[in-house]
């Protein structure tokens, strides 16, 4: 046996240099690079082995390892999961920085190499800087958090434990069924630690996206299903995107005149001027597709995995005569709502699937058109909202008082209402722009109104709704996408939660371009409380003195060395938006926008835990209601 002597840490900048992957004939390096923060625990090991040889390896210096994490995550889920960025951290409060990153790829199903240091094997230095210490097991170091939030985990405390536990990794991150965060923990000393390592460990390896076929069982029930049923539906979910069916969907929904509804992640798998495309499914819906929803007798989710906004919590179908039929690689999520399943891919499945449907024709014939029709005279009345000072009627209604909006109004300067804010950079910006946002009521607002004309420029992070993730997100899909314009979509409160890696988007000189809606609050969490009968309690950002907070955003992106801009009117915002697109630094809009002009929600219900005890009238009545809405929900 041939070896090499290595340290642990150069052996995996080695291994991570041969990682490949296989899909539909093409052959490509699986690693892109390393988002990098260093400390003690690593900047002597993983950080030496990276100065020494990088390979093809791209290292990128971080500033927050949260916002590193979701750069790396959101590089990968752009990628369609084909490339991915690993992650280095040091011991204790850097590894502790993973965990919310680590649960945003976990719940999106993304994967990326999560690699935090982990406290001295050898024990010697106990405990060294950063070490927590529990009276009843030396065992459990800050990195045990990450377990919960990673698909695979492992801790490696001899160096040739590297070896196995890499090969599950990639086994893991490279498997769509399977695909999320996998965290490998390597102990300080043993970073440094020589070993001799086999050669054929650092062999290319070649990690196959062979695409799932469907079994013959499978086909022929699904194909029943469909010609059996008069109004089937298909809920395109971020599977569908991820095994790029877009061409698929077209052409079934186009031959048997299915209507398609979309969730967060899979919205811009098909484009929405697709005739047949009804937008997004659910609380965050639009009324087309809730309405078409609620007449299906089969739904088709492919690629979904059914969480309670697109389901409206459990309420967006007729489950008294509606049948199931889920395609999906997994079974997990195939499994749901009782469908008949079929654990495939999603693309390989509908060509498949194809031939089998003959002429079969729905019954909607125009009712999907004239849902259309009806969904964009709602878009192009939320496009023209007008703020009055007296009479003002917002979208979310009964909350604020006209007082209390000329109060807004006034102290922001601005007039804007956040759907004409929307809808006016949709119509600006490029078509291939890519925009992204995660948390708020951003998402809200893009699922329903944002119509994007070029497959994959919609990415949104609805998995766990991280705030933080947009502007760390967008430096990841600007590494993923080099030639195209990306705008993060981002609340006030998201940009406050997390916006270090702006800074790393300056420094490397990938341009992003930040359009900040600033509603001065967590608006749509202020909304959830009034509209159960709540008070306006902790949630607006006002001072000691009860008054509104104007915070020039503008000039703290113009101190990091961003082109900024300030917008109070669609003039000036287009204006902005012409010259953004202009520049070749990155670029911050600070858009002043009315509280409680964002979209409201459309024949949906979400199920939120109200209070059964309470003195508020409104409380009590936000009660009553959710316990009627339950009974009609599905109750698993
Ligand atoms: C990390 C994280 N913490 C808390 C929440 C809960 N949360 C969801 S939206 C929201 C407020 C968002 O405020 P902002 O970004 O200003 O958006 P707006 O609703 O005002 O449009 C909060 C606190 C979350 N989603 N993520
Ligand atoms: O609690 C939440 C409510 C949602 O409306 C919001 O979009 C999401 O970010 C969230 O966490
Ligand atoms: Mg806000």
């Amino acid at each position: 046996m041939e070896t090499i002597r290595l340290t642990t840490a150069q052996a995996l900048v080695k291994f991570l240099n041969q990682q490949y992957l296989h899909v539909d004939g093409e052959e490509f390096p699986f690693v892109e690079g390393v988002f990098a923060i260093f400390g003690h625990g690593n900047v002597l090991g993983i950080g030496q082995a990276l100065e020494q040889d990088a390979g093809h390896l791209k290292v990128i210096q971080g500033k927050n390892e949260q916002g590193m994490a979701h750069a790396a995550m959101a590089f990968s889920k752009q990628m369609l999961r084909q490339k991915i960025f690993a992650v280095t951290t040091s011991v204790g409060p850097g590894a502790a920085n993973l965990v919310t990153a680590a649960g945003t790829a976990l719940a999106n199903n993304i994967p990326v190499l999560f690699l935090p240091s982990d406290t001295f094997a050898s024990r010697q230095p106990d405990p060294v800087l950063q070490q927590v210490e529990h009276e009843h097991s030396f065992a459990i170091t800050t990195n045990d958090s990450l377990r919960a939030v990673s698909r695979y985990w492992d801790r490696v405390v001899r160096p040739e434990q590297l070896m196995t536990s890499l090969i599950r990794a990639f086994e893991v991150m490279t498997d769509p069924a399977k695909a999320g965060p996998a965290t490998i923990c390597i102990a300080q000393d043993v970073q440094g630690e020589a070993f001799d390592f086999d050669e054929r460990f650092f062999v290319k390896r070649v990690h196959y996206h062979d695409r799932k076929l469907p079994t013959d069982r499978e086909l022929q029930g699904a194909a029943e299903l469909i010609k059996s049923s008069k109004r089937p539906l298909i809920v395109v979910g971020g599977g569908a995107k991820y095994s790029q069916a877009r061409d698929q969907l077209i052409s079934l929904s186009e031959k048997h005149n299915i209507p398609l509804v979309e969730t967060q992640a899979g919205k811009s798998t098909v484009e929405s001027n697709f005739k047949n495309n009804l937008g997004g499914l659910g609380v965050t819906g639009t009324l087309a597709a809730n309405r078409a929803a609620r007449q299906s007798d089969l739904i088709i989710g492919i690629g979904t995995r059914y969480t309670d906004f697109t389901t409206s919590s459990k309420t967006a179908f007729n489950f008294d005569t509606s049948r199931f039929l889920n395609i999906n690689v997994s079974r997990l999520h195939a499994y749901k709502l009782d469908a008949f399943q079929v654990v495939a891919d999603a693309r390989a499945t509908l060509e498949q699937l194809a031939p089998l449907l003959g002429d079969y024709v729905t019954e909607f014939g125009h009712e999907i058109q004239r849902l259309k029709d009806e969904w964009s005279v709602e878009r192009a009345r939320l496009q023209r909202v007008t703020f009055h000072e007296q009479d003002f009627d917002p979208e979310i209604k009964g909350q604020f008082t006209q007082d209390v909006l000329n109060e807004y109004a006034g102290t922001l300067n601005t007039e804007l209402p956040q759907t004409t804010a929307l809808i006016a950079i949709n119509e600006t910006i490029a078509p291939n722009s890519v925009v992204i946002s995660a948390a708020g009521s951003l998402p809200g607002d893009l699922q329903r109104l944002w119509n994007p004309t070029v497959s994959n420029t919609y990415h949104l992070e609805y998995g766990y709704s991280c705030m933080g993730y947009e502007i760390s997100g967008a430096l990841g899909i600007k590494l993923a996408e080099a030639t195209k314009d990306v705008y993060a979509l981002v609340g006030d409160g998201s940009f406050l939660m997390l916006h270090s890696e702006l800074i790393t988007a300056i420094q490397y000189n990938q341009k992003i371009n930040i359009l900040l809606f600033d509603n001065s609050g967590f608006g749509c969490i202020n909304n959830l409380q009034m509209e159960n009968g709540g008070g306006s309690y902790c949630c607006e950002f006002r001072d000691s003195d009860n008054q509104i907070l104007n915070i020039d955003y503008a000039k703290v992106a113009e101190g990091y060395g961003a082109k900024t801009y300030r917008a109070y009117t669609v003039k000036q915002l287009k204006e902005a938006l012409a010259d953004a697109a202009k520049q070749s630094v990155c670029t911050l809009i600070d858009i002043k926008v009315l509280p409680k002009t964002m979209t409201a929600g459309y024949d949906s219900w979400w199920n939120l835990g109200v209070a059964e005890v309470s003195d508020r009238e409104g409380i009590q009545q936000a009660y009553e209601h959710q316990e009627q809405q339950r009974k009609l929900a599905k109750q698993y």
